[in-house]
């Protein structure tokens, strides 16, 4: 697996995400609920309109059929005016040409339905509809019907019929006349196949029954549809009128929209594919969304810039630590004045670094410092003794090392005590460091041993005066407590003129030239030149 770049975990990183993912949220939040409601307005206003257009077809087929009525009725009219038996109505059918362009044909039937007349067949064969619903229908009401779409004996078209009594000069029906409307004829079909919405919607008409009276798929007309729940039909007969989207006609979701005619049992529908129907909606969308995106995307980058800038102040705090830590800065880089949280934090960091180098001081002090004496001790001393021979290698001057034992100390232990022994060390210490000069170092060894480096001498021969000096310096009595005591010291002092010598070397001298002092009897001097063959003993 390849690792996550740390980029990923950057505060800058996570701050920008939460930026875009806001923004996202209030986008989608917002602009989702917008354009939801939108949608749904935009979806009214297609829907009404779609219903307008159909309301408009719906009147035109309800004229058409209330026109063909009207003028069935004036012929049926002068008929009965002029009492004209039913057998001899073929030359008046003929006569009158309006009849051949509002029907595909018209025929006259007598009481027991046989036919009579026909105006396109006029040697047409012997045809009986005393069965039919519409004959019946007819007959009983004493006024015109328009029958159920059915195919035509005499044509073998899909047709619908328009049905007018005729009477005698008494008033009694003696036949009746009837009107064909062909379901294929242009007249009928093409103005609704004009009316048809978008590329890919259509108009059909369809009876209460569910039988197909117009459909673009001539071959389906007269088919009875199905009328199972889901289907297009049960949803166009659920309501008289109105319009529903995510209907499916064959499988694809489509807006329906449907009206039922005023002069006759059928309902004209519209079917338009959602897709094609809602298109404008749909590029709503996606602009929205594209809105949307270049928005997250601005927010982004303005999140990233902002984010960046807001962050400065913690890169540099972060600088100042590897700058600390590299010892390229000090701790007071952090000592700021910003009063906001990256100041607090700065500050904190200032005063948890000065507490640390506090304790790191005091821990420093405490390791290299004699604790009974307050002088340096032997870890401080092994650290320093070599610094300073590299010091005089580098300035050329002669380095001196004094090593020094109380002489006969086991005695003064013995007489006043192990505390009382303290306090002798502690003003052997004192009167030492009062003796030598600011640039020499004093340190205890260990017991009643000490040690003095001496650094730019200007001569060698200036440790002559300086051990006399200390010599000197413990000769007044010490006072401890109520008693008085003489106390005295050995001191070897090895010296390094521009020779270069180790503080091996050194220390050995010192210890040589201290052990000739203890050997001659104590209490004085001796100084050994690092390299030399004899110990000049001094005092
Ligand atoms: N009071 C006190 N005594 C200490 C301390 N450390 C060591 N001593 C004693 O110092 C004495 C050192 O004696 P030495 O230096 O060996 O011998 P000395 O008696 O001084 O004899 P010379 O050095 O030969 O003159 C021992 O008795 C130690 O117990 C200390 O911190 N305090």
């Amino acid at each position: 697996m390849r690792p996550i770049p740390g980029f990923f975990y950057s505060f800058k990183f996570k701050i920008s995400a939460l930026v875009i993912a806001l923004v996202l949220f209030a986008g989608i939040g917002a602009g989702g609920v917008s354009l939801l409601i939108a949608e749904s307005e935009l979806r009214q206003v297609i829907g009404r309109q779609e219903l307008s257009l159909l309301t408009g077809a719906a009147a035109f087929i309800d004229n058409d059929l209330q026109d063909k009525h009207e003028l069935l009725k004036a012929i049926s009219e002068e008929i009965d005016a002029r009492g004209l038996p039913v057998d001899q109505l073929q030359p008046l059918l003929e006569a009158h040409e309006t009849l051949r362009d509002a029907f595909f044909n018209v025929t006259a039937f007598d009481l027991a339905g046989n036919l009579v007349a026909s105006l396109r067949n006029r040697q047409t064969r012997q045809i009986n509809i005393a069965e039919r619903e519409y004959f019946r229908d007819t007959l009983k009401l004493h006024e015109g019907v328009i029958s159920a779409p059915f195919k035509s004996t005499l044509s073998g078209q899909p047709v619908v019929v328009l049905t007018q009594p005729l009477h005698d000069a008494d008033g009694k029906v003696i036949g009746i006349i009837l009107g064909a409307i062909d379901l294929l004829r242009p007249s009928f079909s093409a103005q609704l196949d004009a009316l048809r919405a978008g590329a890919d919607g259509y108009l059909f008409i369809v009876t209460s029954k569910g039988v197909m009276v117009h459909h673009p798929d001539k071959a389906r007309i007269l088919e009875t549809s199905d009328d199972a729940p889901g289907s297009l039909l049960e949803a166009v007969l659920r309501n008289d009128e109105g319009w529903e989207d995510g209907v499916l006609d064959e499988g694809v979701p489509v807006l329906l929209v449907h009206k039922r005619l005023r002069e006759v049992d059928w309902v004209i529908g519209l079917s338009y594919p959602v897709r094609s129907a809602f298109s404008s909606m749909l590029s709503v969308r996606l602009r929205a969304l594209m809105g949307a995106a270049m928005l997250t995307a601005i927010a982004g980058l303005f999140g990233w810039a902002i984010t960046k800038g807001l962050l400065r102040p913690l890169r540099r705090l972060h600088r100042h630590v590897e700058d600390i830590s590299a010892g390229r800065a000090d701790i007071a880089v952090f000592d700021v004045a910003r009063r906001d949280e990256f100041g607090h934090l700065s500050r904190a960091f200032y005063g948890l670094s000065q507490r640390r180098a506090e304790a790191e001081q005091e821990l420093h002090r405490l390791a290299t410092t004699d604790v009974l004496t307050g002088l340096n001790n032997r870890r401080m001393f092994d650290a320093f003794l070599p610094q300073a021979l590299a010091r005089a290698a580098r300035s050329g001057q002669p380095v001196a090392l004094a090593m020094l034992d109380i002489d006969q100390f086991k005695d003064i232990n013995d007489t006043l005590g192990h505390a009382g022994g303290d306090q002798v060390l502690i003003e052997f210490a004192r009167r030492l460091t009062a003796t030598v000069r600011t640039t020499d170092t004093v340190a205890r060894l260990a017991g009643d041993e000490f040690v003095i480096v001496f650094e730019q001498l200007s001569s060698t021969l200036e440790m002559d005066v300086l051990g006399k000096r200390i010599i000197d310096a413990m000769q007044p009595p010490f006072f401890i407590s109520t008693l008085q005591r003489e106390v005295r010291a050995s001191i070897g002092i090895a010296i390094c003129g521009n020779s270069m010598a180790t503080s091996e070397d050194l220390m050995r001298a010192a210890d040589q030239a201290l052990y000739g002092v203890k050997a001659a009897g104590r209490n004085g001097y001796a100084i050994n030149p690092v390299g030399a063959e004899r110990i000049v003993r001094v005092r």
